[in-house]
């Protein structure tokens, strides 16, 4: 167990693993500036092989995504200063009203159920139409401040740059979703897409710090010595259609592959990583696979990570696709409404298999 530093708000101990750390992923890359300009040719490339990543993996990396790298620093360094703050100025600066909501800051308790991890972390909703318009009074694309324990235009400007950062992501991911439509071959390439781009569109945007590993003599647990390594992040899949993630240079990112066996993903900070969620599962018929992912603190370097979550509309009814099911062919889910899942996923713990409530039995 770890038992967290003199001066932490609250002691909690957190479970250490004396296991080696799982090898390295070969992770699949797809290039989005060849399936932007490569012509017919390039597109279908780009299309195959982020399908073919999709069915096997349900994760994989992408480069040429036209994220300027400004953008990207500028976001990484915000939110490291954030995160420097004082424990009561970061509770303080991202309060949210309703105590229920899981909207705002929080550290190590990830969720309502028990779950620890050696992170703190921001939470913000973040909707289509708020964060495109740049409107502060916008439908709360952002935490709602309870107090000014932080200058205002800072935070303001902290909330602008995610904002920027959260718009040009979707564009990303939207593209991304166009190029699974197509590589699946369906008639629509906006089948998916179009969820994530509806004006209610329930998207969030999570900024994670993990601070760097605890010392070695605060590791208790599994006989001592060996390489302690902390759990940051409980294995999990991602409930929504799709996830992109990017990280700082400080690995601990680890994706279970179809054996169950895990790996473990090289840092790559200039490019974006992609996880399909548990939704995306379901409209695919299971043909995409909703990758199992976790992350473990092993590094004397702070990890930082951002990643935004595309839903659907709460409203929104999910099913296979019938022309991903075709003719004859057994539906693996019964219909249920986003809002349903969530409501079901979040009494949940993170590890807990979510979409089984959903499967058909014949
Ligand atoms: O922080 C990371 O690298 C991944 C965290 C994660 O899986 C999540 O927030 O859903
Ligand atoms: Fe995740």
């Amino acid at each position: 167990m770890v038992v967290l530093a003199k001066g932490e708000l609250e002691q909690i101990a957190l479970p250490a693993v004396h296991r080696a750390a799982p090898p390295l992923a070969d992770v699949p890359e797809v290039d989005l500036a060849a399936a932007w300009s490569g012509g017919v040719e390039g597109r279908a490339a780009a299309a195959r092989a982020v399908a073919a990543a999709c069915e096997e993996h349900g994760f994989f990396k992408v480069t040429g995504h036209g994220v300027p790298v400004q953008l990207l620093a500028r976001v990484e360094a915000a939110a490291a200063a954030f995160f420097e703050l004082q424990q009561r100025e970061k509770e303080a600066a991202m309060s949210v009203a309703a105590p229920s909501s899981p909207f705002g800051y929080a550290s190590k308790r990830i969720g309502n159920n028990g779950d620890l991890g050696w992170v703190e972390y921001l939470l913000l909703g973040v909707t289509a139409a708020g964060a495109s318009t740049g409107d502060h009074s916008a439908d709360a694309p952002l935490a709602v401040p309870a107090e000014e324990a932080v200058p205002s235009d800072w935070r303001w400007s902290f909330r602008d740059l995610l904002n920027e950062y959260t718009v040009a992501v979707r564009r990303m991911a939207c593209s991304v979703l166009e190029l699974m439509a197509e590589g699946l071959g369906m008639a629509e390439s906006d089948a998916f897409a179009r969820l994530v781009l509806h004006e209610d569109s329930d998207s969030m945007l999570r900024v994670n710090h993990y601070p760097p590993r605890p010392e070695q003599k605060q590791l208790h647990g599994g006989g001592g010595g060996g390489n302690g390594r902390v759990t940051g992040f409980g294995e999990h899949t991602d409930p929504q259609i799709i996830s992109v993630l990017r990280s700082n240079a400080t690995s601990g990112l680890e994706i279970a592959l179809r054996d169950g066996s895990w790996v473990s993903v090289p840092p790559d900070q200039s490019s974006f990583f992609v996880n399909v969620g548990d939704a995306l599962q379901v409209l695919t018929n299971g043909r995409f696979r909703s990758v199992r992912h976790r992350v473990m603190v092993n590094s004397i370097r702070s990890r930082v990570s951002v990643i935004f979550f595309g839903g659907p509309p709460p409203r929104e009814t999910l099913a296979p696709l019938p022309e991903l099911v075709g003719e004859g062919g057994r539906r693996r889910y019964r219909e249920f409404t986003w809002r349903e899942y969530k409501a079901s996923a979040y009494r949940t713990k993170l590890a807990e298999n979510r979409l089984c409530h959903f499967e058909t039995t014949s």
